[in-house]
């Protein structure tokens, strides 16, 4: 299994931040994707993991013959993606029964995976009565209840503690020892071996406008 990005335009809505940007990243192995604010790292996680468009190029998980890349990802955004007035049991019952797939086998239980990322007892509760670190350790359960062998992870430990950091860089580690791939959007070192990384240099951003720049067709 290879994730490959070849000759790629990163691009959102109608405007193209970069053009020929390429990576490889092999089993057992992260993509750091740094740069400041503003430069195109969530856009570029958003292609990979398929929720924008690839107006140029090529992204494609190599090896896996019956699974898309998209198939085969976990995507951890910015956002937790979880219900705040609905319980941490019914939000992550939801995304397993949501992402389940057969071809992977079965992932954690779900107090299994409460108890790894260190909040077990707490699944009664609505979500929104959680920390903001709470709530992201809690986000980051399903990518232990629900195997995929690719996980895109959007600024993962923005909200955590050090403690809660390195708790989570031990689980990406497992996750890489069992063959996964990472690829994670990160202004903080994530602890981790076998690490490439991918800096977006805004000397070197496109910054054209592929139609009119007006238009709001399209805005994603
Ligand atoms: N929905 C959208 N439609 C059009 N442009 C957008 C949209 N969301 C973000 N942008 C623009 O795309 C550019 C890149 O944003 P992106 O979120 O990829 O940056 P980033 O490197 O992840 O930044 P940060 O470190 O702040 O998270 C920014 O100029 C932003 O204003």
């Amino acid at each position: 299994m290879r994730l490959v990005a070849e000759d790629l335009t990163v691009a959102r809505a109608d405007r193209i931040f970069f053009r020929g940007v390429a990576f490889g990243v092999e089993e057992g192995e992260a993509l750091l994707v740094t740069g400041p604010n503003g430069v195109g790292k969530s856009t570029l996680l958003r292609m990979i993991a398929g929720l924008l468009p690839v107006p140029d190029g090529r992204i494609a998980l190599e090896g896996m013959d019956d699974r898309s890349l998209v198939e085969a990802s976990h995507y951890l955004g910015h956002r937790n993606a979880m219900k705040q007035d609905m319980s941490v049991r019914e939000n992550l019952t939801f995304w397993r029964q949501f992402m389940h797939d057969d071809r992977f086998g079965d992932g954690a239980p779900l107090f299994e995976a409460t108890e790894s990322l260190g909040l077990g007892g707490l699944e009664h509760l609505p979500f929104g009565y959680l920390s903001a670190g709470q709530q992201r350790r809690m986000a980051m359960a399903r990518l232990l209840m629900v195997h995929r062998p690719v996980w895109i992870l959007d600024e993962p430990t923005a909200a955590l503690d050090a403690a809660s950091s390195e708790m989570f860089a031990g689980l990406v580690g497992n996750h890489m020892a069992a063959g996964g791939i990472v690829v994670a959007a990160t202004h903080q070192p994530l602890g981790l071996d076998a690490v490439h990384s991918l800096a977006l240099d805004p000397k070197d951003r496109a910054v054209e406008f592929a139609a009119d720049p007006f238009a709001q067709d399209g805005i994603a």
